[in-house]
């Protein structure tokens, strides 16, 4: 590597006019061009000679226009006499990339006024070599320290802080043996959330130049069409306006270069099918010239005796719309997918459509989630206002739902309310805005759901649509159950119960009621109004005048989609029924086998699981990368003020941190990942690879982060409306996410299906609020959890290839259910005791209503 430095650093200091720079393995990297040699007009000629031959210079810049070295070696700009606006698209944007070259081709058809060739005007340069500029400069900069020889130019040379960090690599890194592209391509782009780094290597001094910039304010782009058009006068732009300004320029140009986050505009192709659209507008140059209104990029423009392309309006509008190119590296999609639906699933949400009150349930992997989300979107489709309530945070975030308590508006310390005032708080402006809008509420994992909630819930809902519901008290829906909303509640009974039901009476509130934090088989009794809360009675279905009332359809998912073998199966509806294992299916689960390679361990409490987790993560060498969560909460709802408490950080000092209001998210707040280490995926990213949440795999490697990963489909940006906001919302915030890690990697993941898939952070979105515009709130993060261990009350839902089951500690009824079932087929599963718990009777009151709604099976 010295010898390509010092080759490097001859030419150019070298009077050579032009030469090439080779690496050792042949590859031409850095071409030096004295400009001289290009001037075909006199004048320009004239112009150089005063000026010292200009050789290609490398330069990495930001946004900062002020200390761009190049601005001075071009002075043509300047003279050519061009209206601003004009000017401003041949010159490009001050802070334009200048790559070492691979094969310098001058356009002359991209020429400006003056004849001479655009010397930036790059071809075939591989995307990757655009990053190994910065190393270069290190290289070059350690040649002129290492040397014997002096240095090229004494004066003036800034270079960077040599014994500093710089975004955590130390520049003397580079020196040596190494191979610098591949650490350029580790090391750069560097923004951090402190700023941005930046070095400049000009051939001409061999001046070095290193800036450390505080974070940009955010930039505002926007489309530029190089037309004689004001871009404001376009069909469209206005239309488009705002997320034009909401997400970066990833042009990507026939120059070779590549997409650019630091390039504020690109000139857009108008037509429909170009397969390039974005180009850089330096790269266009006088193109502009094309007559009004639209411009066609030179691939596009109609040949001799073609029809000319004359677009309509929603061309147009489309056109205008598609500022993104078509995906170049695109990442897997990114959403998450859902299967089709079977028949017995589709009667689910046909029946749920068509109105009227439907509790649905079925076994573990019946599907029943799925059908969730597939109702929503069918309900959200009629014109409905959906809401989805789950008992906890994590179910109510699996489902992209909200807690009970947030839904109704309390706190934890609202029970100790009596019902009575209880009834009145919820005519708070705020709260009932948001009760009354509900047209179907959906109440998901209805198991954790105790009978005293699921009753003040009802009792709050009739206060307040009795009352405000079509703007008059008739009354009417005070006496409908849950105030007349359309009522659908999913879960499975026979999977985690209600955890400490009854800690507060429901009618007199006060003091928790003696021997409330008892286990099973209590009857606790209120000192006050001496009601009695039977333990048999914490289930939905037994909440007195509401349940019943609510007159549901019921239904029974009966396939299982989760596991195939029969004998498992019939294992796990023993244990769901809370029968008795027989010997032989005792025996099979507990069969001595070796632990399946790269298993889960599913434990009952959180200290044990954290414990395993952490010893493991630590017997593994190699960086650690680390990866924080971006929270973000959107103010959209200025008649619910009450939300904006969404928006408060969890930890005092960190304004940008976790978002309290995400403190139950399936992601992770922060995540380390390392080489090597086992990981499970926590969303559905691709059914047909079996990519689902729960998939289990290891990482094998790190994929470098470019700003031109691109997440939105073509088809979605050709989209007549434009691409869907949410989308581009989740583009912006990976984008965001990346760029303000320390290491900008996403880990490659090698499944335990032979499949192997880079994982990309995801961007999670719920829309709060009664009505439009809704307030976001949302979390990007990597969907990997590490799993060596995970909690059973974590894996509820999770589909699990392998998993080792301990059970020994296991406190509740259900949770052996729930933690066999995640498995997927005996050969994946391990189980190392079976609790007691399995042999005893379940709960009598869970089975003899189970085969009273849905018959003996
Ligand atoms: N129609 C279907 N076709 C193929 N796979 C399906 C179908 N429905 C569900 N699945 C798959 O079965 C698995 C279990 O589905 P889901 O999580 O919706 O079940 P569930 O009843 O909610 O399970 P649990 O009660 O354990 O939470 C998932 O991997 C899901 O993708």
């Amino acid at each position: 590597m010295a010898t390509q430095v010092d080759r490097l650093s001859a030419l150019v200091a070298s009077d050579t006019t032009e030469e090439t720079f080779h690496t050792d393995s042949g590859d031409a990297l850095f071409r030096k061009v004295a400009s001289s040699s290009h001037t075909t007009s006199e004048q320009g000629a004239q112009r150089r000679k005063k000026s010292k031959p200009v050789h290609e210079v490398i330069t990495i810049s930001d946004d900062d226009e002020n200390v761009d070295p190049l601005a001075q070696s071009r002075p043509a700009a300047k003279k050519r006499k061009l209206s601003p606006r004009r000017d401003r698209h041949l010159n490009g944007p001050p802070n334009e990339l200048q790559l070492p070259v691979q094969a310098l081709k001058t356009d002359h058809s991209l020429t400006d006024g003056d004849q001479s060739p655009r010397r930036t005007v790059r071809s075939a340069v591989p995307s990757s070599l655009a990053q190994s500029v910065a190393p270069l400069s290190f290289q070059a900069a350690n040649a002129n320290r290492q040397s014997e020889r002096p240095p090229l130019v004494q004066a003036n040379v800034r270079e960077p802080p040599w014994n500093a960090e710089i975004n955590g690599i130390r520049p003397d890194a580079f020196a040596g043996e190494q191979d610098y592209i591949q650490l350029a391509s580790q090391a750069w782009p560097v923004p951090s959330s402190q700023g941005t780094s930046r070095h400049t290597f000009d051939g001409r001094n061999g001046q070095i130049t290193s800036h450390q910039h505080p974070a940009p304010p955010p930039q505002h782009h926007e489309t530029v069409y190089a037309t004689d058009t004001p871009p404001q006068a376009m069909t469209g732009h206005e239309a488009n306006r705002s997320w034009y300004a909401s997400i970066p320029c990833l042009g990507t140009c026939t120059c070779g270069v590549g997409a650019r986050q630091d390039e504020p505009k690109s000139v857009i192709c108008s037509s429909l099918t170009c397969p390039i659209r974005a180009y850089h507008r330096q790269c266009v140059g006088l193109s502009s010239r094309a007559p009004p209104p639209l411009w066609l990029c030179r691939g596009c423009r109609p040949k001799p005796g073609q029809a000319a392309f004359i677009p309509s309006a929603s061309q147009m509008l489309s056109a205008s719309a598609s500022v993104l190119p078509p995906p170049q590296t695109p990442i897997a999609q990114q959403k998450e997918v859902e299967p089709d639906l079977t028949v017995e699933q589709r009667r689910v949400v046909r029946t749920i459509e068509v109105g009227g009150n439907v509790f649905y349930t079925g076994s573990a992997g019946t599907g029943k989630s799925t059908v969730l989300r597939a109702l929503v979107r069918g309900l959200k489709n009629q014109g409905k206002r959906v809401d989805i309530v789950a008992p906890s945070g994590i179910a109510a975030l699996a489902v992209n739902g909200t807690t009970i308590y947030s839904y109704a508006g309390w706190t934890p310390d609202h029970f100790k309310q009596p019902l009575h005032k209880l009834r009145e708080r919820a005519n708070a402006k705020r709260v009932r805005a948001r009760l009354c809008a509900t047209d179907c509420l959906i109440i998901d994992e209805i198991s954790m759901v105790s009978s005293d909630v699921l009753m003040r819930l009802d009792r709050i809902m009739r206060e307040v649509r009795g009352k405000y519901r079509e703007g008059h008290y008739a009354g009417a829906f005070e006496q409908k159950p849950f105030g007349g909303v359309q009522i659908v509640a999913t879960g499975d009974f026979c999977q985690l119960p209600p955890v400490r039901p009854f800690q507060y009476c429901v009618t007199c509130g006060g003091d928790p009621l003696p021997g409330w934090d008892r286990q099973d088989g209590r009857v606790l009794v209120c000192p006050v109004c001496s009601e009695e809360y039977k333990d048999e009675e914490k289930w939905a279905f037994a909440t007195k005048g509401v349940w019943d009332e609510c007159n549901f359809t019921y239904i029974e998912l009966k396939e299982i989609h989760r596991q195939s073998d029969k004998r498992f199966i019939e294992i796990l509806q023993t244990c769901r029924k809370q029968r008795p294992l027989s010997d032989a299916q005792r025996s099979l689960l507990l069969t001595e086998k070796p632990d399946p390679e790269g298993a889960v361990k599913l434990m009952p409490t959180r200290a044990e699981v954290e414990r395993e987790n952490l010893q493991q993560f630590r017997k593994l060498p190699g960086q650690t990368l680390n990866f924080r969560c971006r929270d973000i909460f959107e103010f959209h709802s200025p008649d619910e003020p009450d939300l904006q408490v969404k928006g408060t950080p969890k930890y005092d000092g960190q304004p940008h941190g976790p978002l309290k209001a995400l403190n139950d998210h399936r992601f992770e707040e922060q995540i380390e990942l390392k080489k090597d280490m086992l990981v499970i995926l926590l969303c559905n990213l691709d059914f047909e690879a079996g990519l689902v949440n729960g998939s289990q795999g290891r990482i094998i490697g790190f994929e470098e982060y470019s700003p031109a990963q691109v997440m939105i489909p073509a088809k979605a940006l050709a989209r007549t409306n434009g691409p869907d906001p949410a989308d581009l919302m989740r583009e912006r915030e990976y984008h965001k996410f990346m760029q303000t890690q320390s290491v900008a990697q996403s880990p490659i993941v090698h499944f335990t299906n032979d499949v192997t898939r880079t994982i990309y952070a995801q961007c999670q979105i719920s829309e709060l609020g009664a009505h439009e515009p809704f307030s976001i709130l949302a979390r990007t993060q990597m969907p990997l959890l590490a799993s060596w261990a995970i909690t059973c009350h974590k894996s509820q839902g999770m589909t699990l290839s392998r998993c080792i089951v301990y059970l020994q500690k296991s406190f509740e009824r259900g949770m052996a259910y729930v933690a066999l079932s995640r498995a997927k087929n005996l050969e994946g599963l391990k189980v190392v005791s079976l609790p007691r718990s399995l042999d005893m009777p379940g709960n009598e009151e869970v089975r003899v209503w189970l085969e009273a709604k849905f018959g003996k099976t």
